[in-house]
């Protein structure tokens, strides 16, 4: 378990994590989401011990990290992949780092197994591709078969296949009992592995919930309408205030009332409708959705206009930008 309170970071003029407090549940796996300088990786050195809070305090399996005599299986990290000694194979760099922690030499052989380095694992690490160093980053927080793993970023450069893998061993271990932390910027990869999500922006948390609360919540009522008299419903349903947008023939997304409300509509007035669907939000509109005003690090395409309602439109850092994105707000 992870209990953080009343946790802050200043940094000079800049406060990265502003007074936070939240628990990490064991048997869980719990997704720790923000935009970009929201504060998450700072957070996770906290626990680590990495970073001095300023003030607050963070404990992991109820001791502060560096008062544990067994750390490595008390809690495993990936909060820097590339923290690997380049000109070591996989092999040798865990095999020190298990020597050094009392852990035997079977154990390396299982993560190494475990995270499909076995034909890498006396390959220079300096050599890994960005994939390749992940796994090796996941093996070296696996090795002290921890309590608690903190997983920044774990999916980052990963193959599908790899992504899955992560997905699978996040769950496995929570179905464990073990405590699951895991930051990440893939909301439809935390949709299907996270069962509690933290969400962080400008220091401060905004979320504390399930995935399905967190949507529920953000999600704006939409229900799809096919019908051949698109522009007669829509009248209909304008005369009440209701807003409804065609996107395409015969098809129609109407806001804030619920199906049974336009079923009525269309019967009393003989317009006849063949389908009617409640829309829900994926846990990326969700996301998006709440974070809208915390976001720093704005992205613009520059020269053309963004799509109302698209993915530019006000919304999040880094969707959609190129090459010619244009950014504001950067601090040094
Ligand atoms: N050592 C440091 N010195 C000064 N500022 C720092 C330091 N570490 C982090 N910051 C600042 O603190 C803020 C939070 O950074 P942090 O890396 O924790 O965010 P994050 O949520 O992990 O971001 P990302 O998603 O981009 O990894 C940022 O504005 C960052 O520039």
């Amino acid at each position: 378990m992870i209990e953080a309170t009343g946790l802050r970071k200043v940094y000079g003029a800049k406060t990265a994590v502003d007074g936070i407090s939240f628990t990490v549940q064991p048997g869980k796996v719990t997704g720790f989401l923000g935009p970009n300088g929201a504060g998450k990786s700072t957070t996770m050195r906290m626990i680590m011990g990495l970073d001095r809070p300023t003030s607050g305090d963070v404990i992991v399996n109820g001791k502060h990290y560096s008062q544990h005599k067994d750390p490595l299986h008390q809690v495993g990290a990936l909060l820097d992949a590339k923290a690997v000694h380049t000109s070591r194979s996989a092999y040798n760099h865990l095999r020190a780092m298990a020597a050094t922690h009392g852990i035997p030499n079977s154990r390396v052989e299982e993560v190494i197994e475990m995270t499909g380095l076995t034909a890498v694992a006396k390959k220079k690490a300096g050599g890994f591709s960005l994939g390749m160093g992940q796994r090796l980053g996941i093996a070296n927080a696996l090795l002290g078969d921890p309590q608690t793993l903190i997983l920044d970023e774990p999916v980052n450069g990963l193959d599908p296949e790899g992504v899955q893998w992560v997905r699978n061993l996040a769950r496995y271990l929570a179905s464990q009992g073990k405590t699951i932390f895991i930051s990440s910027h893939l909301m439809s990869e935390m949709a299907q592995t996270a069962d509690h999500l933290i969400v962080i922006g400008r220091g401060k948390i905004i979320a504390d919930t399930t995935v399905d609360a967190l949507i529920e919540s953000q999600s704006r009522k939409r229900t799809l309408v096919r019908t051949a008299e698109t522009t007669r419903l829509t009248e209909l349903l304008a005369r009440d205030g209701v807003r409804v947008e065609q996107n395409e023939r015969e098809t129609l997304e109407v806001y804030g009332v619920e199906p049974l409300r336009i079923a009525e509509l269309a019967l009393d007035n003989r317009v006849l409708v063949y389908e009617l669907t409640p829309l829900t939000s994926s846990l990326e509109e969700a996301y998006f959705q709440l974070t809208k005003d915390e976001v720093e690090y704005h992205s613009h395409i520059t020269g053309g206009p963004a799509a109302p309602g698209g993915p530019l439109d006000g919304s999040p850092a880094g969707v959609g930008a190129t090459s010619a994105a244009t950014m504001e707000g950067i601090q040094s």
